[in-house]
């Protein structure tokens, strides 16, 4: 669900208008919505009911501090992938008990890190990272808590870039080596098995290739138990998709109940789901302003202060993002425009052949730019990264100063 909407034509957030927002702090500039964010997690905390589970919030989708700490009050659990990510959640006040350590290159020094913070569980992703572990964990003098991530070889029928989830991508485990590997780990003598858990994509519009996913691995805990081996949670990922033009994904509610309608006789197993996108896509936009518009030879192009080091996910996977104009009382006569940036790429772009009606100096807005947005930002063309205002009711908050020219070469060092 998205918290925007237009009052008189003007593109409110919450009870405050766009325009407002951006005229105190700038732009281009991130706006989040509080009441969008904590509704999306509620949304999946509650739709699991009392099957007991916890919710991990995938941080790169989103990995700011005053975000992670509105969700460490909701009770929210993290899925980090760094140590970097450790240390946000643990500045937002997140409980590292809640934390499980993803990814499929955990230096030493992540390992000891989140091993002396007291985490959850390490998702495993190769047998060489569970020798690491256990490696480190001995020099700690200490048991560390691990949970395989198997590859089910599901297709989740999503952008190949963020496929995970089959034999050919580089996460996780085959499931035909699980059995095995689980079987070393039991034999570590600092290794504690605690789960299992897999991620099979990202953006999955349907909840089939969920179910299936979730159905080979209940095979294999069974299998498991048969050689002695239990696991005490079951960690389903993340990767439920949001709307971004006319996408059909199943609501968190549906989509939970299908994985929940599968652990009918394992009410004590309990889950954990990883959502990011789900969370905060809808809970944010990015405001730019037209800087310039530009008759080409074949095509208009509205050249706006936003560009693909603030948002990359057009550039990236050619993703179809909502443009809109803040505010359309401004009737100006619609064109069709591409909507690029100032940063020197012909990828530079954040929508193309779109219907506007702009004028130099007017605002427009990026929706669903909440997840894999500031999170992707880079300085490339050394630009600053944007600003971050977190909405409360009526009132803003900024959460992220907009970079400033001096820090952009903070650490560099000319020669002596
Ligand atoms: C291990 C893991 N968990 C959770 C997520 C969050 O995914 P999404 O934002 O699609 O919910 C990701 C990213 O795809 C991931 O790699
Ligand atoms: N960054 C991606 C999603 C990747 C998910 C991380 N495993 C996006 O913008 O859609």
């Amino acid at each position: 669900m998205d918290f925007f909407s237009y009052q008189n034509q003007q593109l409110h957030a919450e009870d405050l208008p766009v325009a407002d927002i951006v005229a105190q702090y700038g732009t281009p500039c991130y706006i989040y919505s509080r009441a969008t964010i904590e509704r999306h997690w509620q949304a999946f905390d509650k739709a699991v009911g009392n099957h007991p589970h916890l919710i991990c919030y995938a941080v790169k989708a989103n990995s700011n501090i005053g975000i992670l700490n509105l969700l460490a009050r909701l009770g929210s659990g993290f899925d980090i992938v760094s140590g970097g990510e450790l240390t946000r959640v643990l500045e937002a006040g997140g409980d590292p008990a809640k934390v499980v350590f993803s990814g499929v290159g955990k230096t030493e020094e992540e390992i000891a890190y989140a091993l002396a913070q007291g985490i959850k569980c390490f998702n495993v992703e190769s047998p060489s990272e569970l020798q690491r572990i256990n490696k480190v964990a001995g020099q700690a003098g200490k048991k560390a808590p691990v949970s395989l991530r198997v590859n089910p070889d599901v297709d989740a029928k999503t952008h190949p870039y963020i496929s995970t989830g089959l034999k050919a991508n580089k996460f996780g485990i085959e499931r035909e080596q699980a059995i095995d590997v689980y079987r070393q780990a039991a034999a570590m003598d600092n290794i504690k098995i605690v789960g299992m858990d897999c991620h099979i994509g990202s953006q999955l519009t349907q909840t089939a290739p969920f179910v299936d996913a979730l159905d080979r691995l209940l095979d294999l805990v069974d299998e498991l138990a048969k050689h002695g081996i239990e696991i005490e949670h079951l960690d389903v990922g993340g990767g439920l998709g949001v709307t971004y033009k006319d996408e059909t994904p199943p609501d968190p509610d549906t989509y939970v109940q299908a994985i929940v309608s599968r652990m009918q006789g394992r009410s004590t197993l309990p889950l954990i789901f990883e959502p990011g996108r789900a969370i905060m896509a809808n809970a944010g936009i990015l405001v730019s302003k037209v800087e310039f518009l530009k008759q080409g030879a074949e095509k208009n192009f509205a050249l706006v202060d936003a560009a693909m080091n603030d948002l990359l996910r057009p550039a990236l996977y050619s993703a179809w993002m909502n443009i809109v104009e803040v505010d359309r009382s401004l009737n100006r006569p619609k064109a069709l425009y591409d909507v690029v940036g100032p940063v020197c790429e012909t990828g530079d772009f954040l929508g193309k052949d779109r219907e506007l009606g702009l004028a130099e100096g007017d605002l427009i807005a990026v929706r669903s730019a909440g997840a894999y947005g500031f999170a992707m930002a880079s300085n490339y063309n050394s630009r600053c990264r944007p600003a971050e205002v977190l909405v409360d009711g009526n009132t803003p908050h900024l959460i992220r100063e907009r970079e400033k020219l001096a820090d952009l070469f903070k650490g560099e060092y000319k020669l002596p």
